[in-house]
């Protein structure tokens, strides 16, 4: 057992030291004489080592803040700090897991092939890839899938697919977005499981975007809940579950059912258009 009762990882580390800092972070969206406003002011940070959950009804622009930080989308005001450095585009230190594994898989190329392509093009020398796509897929329960293609696998396992290529990367911010929404429930509560025990061994930071309330209070030490579009920081709520957390316990605990309940009311606010004063 970790001595953080939020679940924070054995690695001694600074709580103090900002990972990611998004700061006044606006969208707009121009384009053919109209112009949306997705995102209007948001201003967090996470800690490094870190697991926060991100959530907000269907077009809060979650898509948008994480495609940001990713440096995927330019920022129309504020901006994204990793590590102290403005994120203008994609950053080495990051990774990022999509809802979409069957898109973000190569189905010519085998399970090994798939986890050691970004370790390539990042010039890591090829006993050191060996090594860390062996431990990655061993961490994810597939070391005896290696040989295999993506479409002989069930979309549980290639999603595990996509987890161990980002975390053979050794990235020290890791972004997932909405990933296990495409998967069945019994799969879906064994990855949040994975991601969990992955998070608590490695020490790496995670921000974890999902629409399911049950799932980022399962998951997070904090969750953020957004507004709906122009999007602003609704609440950051602090998870005080204990660190060991398990489908069954955890969930039936009254604080789990108190905290859900909580980001739930705020998710109908959210939707009625209510912003905070
Ligand atoms: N390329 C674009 N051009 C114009 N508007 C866009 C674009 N992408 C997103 N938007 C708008 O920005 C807002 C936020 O969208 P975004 O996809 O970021 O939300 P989301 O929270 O990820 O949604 P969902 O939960 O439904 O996936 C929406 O009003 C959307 O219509």
């Amino acid at each position: 057992m970790t001595a953080d009762p939020t679940g924070a990882p054995a690695r001694p580390r600074s709580a103090t030291t900002a990972m990611l800092d998004v700061r006044g972070l606006q969208k707009i969206y121009e384009g053919r004489g109209r112009s949306v406003e997705a995102v209007r002011d948001l201003t967090f940070t996470v800690a490094a080592g870190e697991l926060v959950c991100i959530v907000g009804p269907s077009g809060a622009g979650k898509t948008t803040l994480l495609r940001c930080i990713a440096g995927l989308l330019d920022t129309t005001a504020g901006e994204v700090v990793l590590e102290g450095e403005r994120v203008t585009g994609p950053p080495p230190g990051m990774a990022v897991v999509f809802q979409e594994y069957g898109r973000s898989l190569f189905p010519w190329m085998t399970v090994r092939q798939n986890v050691e392509l970004p370790l390539k093009e990042k010039k890591v020398p090829k006993d050191r890839r060996r090594r860390l796509v062996q431990d990655s897929l061993e961490a994810v329960g597939l070391a005896d899938a290696q040989d295999a293609h993506p479409w002989q696998l069930s979309g549980g396992m290639q999603q595990r697919v996509a987890i161990a290529r980002a975390v053979a990367y050794e990235p020290h911010l890791l972004l997932m977005d909405e990933p296990f929404a495409a998967v069945d429930a019994q799969t879906r509560a064994d990855l949040e499981d994975l991601v969990r025990s992955l998070w608590q061994r490695l020490g790496v930071t995670v921000l974890f975007v999902t629409h399911d309330i049950d799932e980022s209070v399962y998951l997070g030490q904090r969750v953020i809940v957004l507004s709906n579009s122009p999007t602003v920081v609704l609440e950051d709520v602090p998870i005080d579950l204990p660190a060991e957390r398990d489908q069954l316990t955890t969930r039936s605990l009254p604080r789990f059912a108190e905290l859900r309940s909580h980001v739930y009311e705020l998710i109908q606010l959210a939707k009625s258009g209510h912003r905070p004063a």
